[in-house]
């Protein structure tokens, strides 16, 4: 049996040192001086919360709603007598929900592009002048739900470039885990686990080219990505804190492309950027190229 390495959460406290904490105090201070990344970080964080608080409570002072968006229902918490809702937390659950489906999708967005660069663009053209054609150009809900090509190369793209690449996990009973290769970790209570899905979306017992751009893992009589269960695909996560925004995401990543490969022609002119780590939710790193041309397809 092996003993994980890991960080026990519980004890960190007791560990620290008043000279290590001054230490590391001292050593993260510069990162607040104005013209950092972090700092310019924060300001920008003071205006988002300060347009969810007016927001809000420009909504508290007008007449009941029914239920007709996601603010109205937290808006109906904060006026309920028992709740443990308060301003500030509905602040912040609106601003991290901004933040995990706005620049997620961003990302994602962008890095669909590798569908387009590395597919004929026949297949999607295909796919969309079929589309069009059935839905007499009405594209609604029920014909983005039928672009199954489409959804397995947005699918694709972000196996290979998952925007969130870890997850963190803390592990509130001991247990044990078994590898494939019939060895054994045991991970303590109180221990944080790092869940790397940038690795987990490539494995090799999975995918037999993980490297390889192919839509068709997903596809019919292939399904190739359920043979390791449900955490063989963990771009939106997994278990009880899988991304309740998954369906929403996929559809918007749709309605841009879809429409993109409707009305433009689009030429990636720079090469594939790299992925820019250094921020929370991966980005294309650098300029990216694109000229386009506006056309009808059909
Ligand atoms: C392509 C777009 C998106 C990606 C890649 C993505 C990815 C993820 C991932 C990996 C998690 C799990 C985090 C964890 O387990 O620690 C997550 C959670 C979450 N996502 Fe998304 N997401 C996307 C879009 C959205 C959208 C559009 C919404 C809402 C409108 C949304 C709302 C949420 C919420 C509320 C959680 C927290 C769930 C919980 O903790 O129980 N996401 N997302």
């Amino acid at each position: 049996m092996k003993k994980c390495l890991g960080f026990d959460s519980t004890k960190s406290g007791q560990l620290r040192s008043t000279f290590d904490v001054l230490f590391t105090e001292l050593l993260s201070f510069p990162i607040y001086f104005p013209g950092t990344s972090f700092y310019r970080c924060m300001q920008a964080r003071k205006i988002v919360q300060k347009t969810v608080r007016d927001t809000l409570a420009e909504r508290l002072s007008a007449p009941r709603n029914k239920h007709s968006d996601l603010l109205d229902i937290i808006i109906e918490e904060l006026r309920a007598e028992e709740t443990s809702l308060s301003e500030n937390l509905a602040v912040d659950i609106v601003s991290a929900l901004l933040f995990g489906s706005v620049f997620t999708l961003s990302g994602v967005i962008a890095v669909a592009f590798k569908s387009l660069h590395d597919n004929p663009d026949v297949v999607h053209a295909l796919e969309q002048k079929h589309i069009i054609s059935m839905y007499k150009n009405q594209i609604g809900y029920e014909a983005l739900s039928e672009m199954d090509t489409l959804h397995r190369c947005i699918k694709e793209a972000i196996r290979m470039h998952t925007s969130a690449p870890v997850l963190v996990r803390k592990a509130h009973t001991k247990f044990r885990v078994h590898t494939k290769e019939g060895e054994e970790y045991d991970i303590p209570r109180g221990h944080n686990i790092l869940v790397p899905t940038a690795l987990n979306n490539k494995l090799t017992h999975i995918y037999s080219d993980p490297h390889l751009y192919d839509p068709d893992w997903f596809g019919p009589g292939r399904e190739e990505d359920k043979v390791g269960g449900k955490y063989s695909f963990t771009t939106f996560g997994g278990g009880r804190h899988v991304c309740p925004g998954m369906a929403l995401a996929y559809l918007q990543i749709k309605v841009i492309w879809s429409h993109l490969l409707r009305n433009f022609e689009l030429k990636l002119i720079s090469s594939f950027p790299k992925a820019d780590g250094s921020k929370m939710n991966q980005e294309p790193k650098g300029k990216v190229m694109i000229s386009y041309e506006r056309h009808q397809l059909m």
